[in-house]
């Protein structure tokens, strides 16, 4: 495979009908980078040190150090792994869970990870960074910049820091399209990741599970092939894309919506999340999209805390819109 020199090459990436802006990359020192993140737009940031203890982190080293406990993997029998809210499955709803999740020790993670072969089961390890993982690790990850992503929680108004996750993939594994309510520092220590993002103000064209879903913040478009009769808008989606690699920082904005695959015939992936509460809520009008959002999601909470049956909110929407506000 030619390998251009940047490590990795166009025929790694899974075909999307849409076309995307680049998400800027740009020197941790470069003033742009602030500027972007208070504007709350992902910007990609290169030469920090946010993870640069890890970039050790490779199969054996994790072998060797990642300690006894067992850690949370997912299986999935397709390239997606669809998050989901156990909590908000009920029963007779006919939801059937896309993952599996399983414990897993590490060296039978990296076992099967190391003799998988393409169509069988993939693996996706996804462990909070605490006291469960070995010494070294946690001395390596004591050893992050910490300096650099404090620095940049205080400048923006952050929040808490909620917590830091590890990530293992294989390559090809598809985190399909969704949005969080937290800041994120997303740090990228092994192999490529290919970053789909698009603002909240796309909602209408990215089409949300309801709230009370299990696939809640979740896409219901399919995104290797979209049913453009369902979701007609994701034809008009507006979104930004770029590849990370080692060393590299993705700031994801809140409420941002982002797909991230590890590239196809690459290596795998090793990443480390660091999620920050958001800050102070300051309203101007008109609200922003993320805020239109939030407002979406307490109306359909309100709407289904008061009418109980999921099946009687869109009947009540229709009521009150249809011939009325349109
Ligand atoms: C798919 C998976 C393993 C998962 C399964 C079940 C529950 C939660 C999650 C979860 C949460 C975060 C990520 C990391 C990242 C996407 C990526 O890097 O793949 C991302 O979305 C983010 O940093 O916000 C990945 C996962
Ligand atoms: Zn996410």
């Amino acid at each position: 495979m030619a390998m251009d020199n940047k490590g990795w090459n166009a025929s790694q990436l899974r075909n999307c009908d849409l076309q995307f802006d680049e998400i800027p990359r740009l020197h941790h020192n470069d003033p742009k980078v602030d500027e972007l993140m208070s504007e709350n737009k992902p910007v990609v940031v290169l030469g920090s040190n946010l993870a640069k203890s890890a970039e050790k982190w490779d199969l054996d080293y994790l072998e060797r150090h990642m300690g006894e406990s067992d850690f949370t993997v997912f299986q999935s029998k397709s390239h997606k792994f669809k998050y989901y809210d156990d909590k908000k499955v009920t029963s007779g709803d006919g939801f059937v869970p896309p993952t599996k999740k399983l414990d897993m020790k590490l060296p039978e993670f990296i076992k099967r990870l190391r003799a998988w072969k393409k169509g069988e089961d993939r693996l996706y390890l996804q462990q909070g960074l605490n006291n469960t993982v070995g010494p070294a690790i946690v001395h390596d990850f004591l050893n992050f910049d910490w300096n650099f992503c404090t620095g940049k929680q205080s400048k923006h108004n952050w929040g808490s820091l909620t917590s830091n996750l590890m990530l293992i993939g294989m390559e090809g594994n598809v985190t399909p399209c969704h949005y969080d309510e937290q800041e994120n520092l997303f740090a990228q220590v092994h192999g490529f990741k290919r970053c789909i993002l698009f603002p909240p103000d796309q909602f209408e064209c990215l089409y949300p599970h309801p709230v009370h879903h299990p696939h809640d913040r979740q896409s219901m478009v399919d995104f290797d092939r979209p049913d453009y009769n369902k979701f007609p808008k994701f034809r008009q989606a507006k979104g930004f894309e770029t590849v990370v690699g080692p060393g590299e920082v993705l700031y994801i904005p809140m409420y941002w919506w982002h797909h991230v695959e590890s590239l196809m015939q690459g290596s795998y992936t090793v990443s480390v999340n660091f999620w920050y509460k958001g800050g102070p809520v300051s309203v101007s009008y008109p609200l922003k999209g993320h805020q239109k959002v939030a407002v979406m999601r307490n109306v359909e909470k309100m709407l289904l805390d008061v009418l109980q049956d999921p099946k009687e909110i869109p009947v009540l929407l229709r009521a009150m819109v249809l011939g009325r506000y349109t």
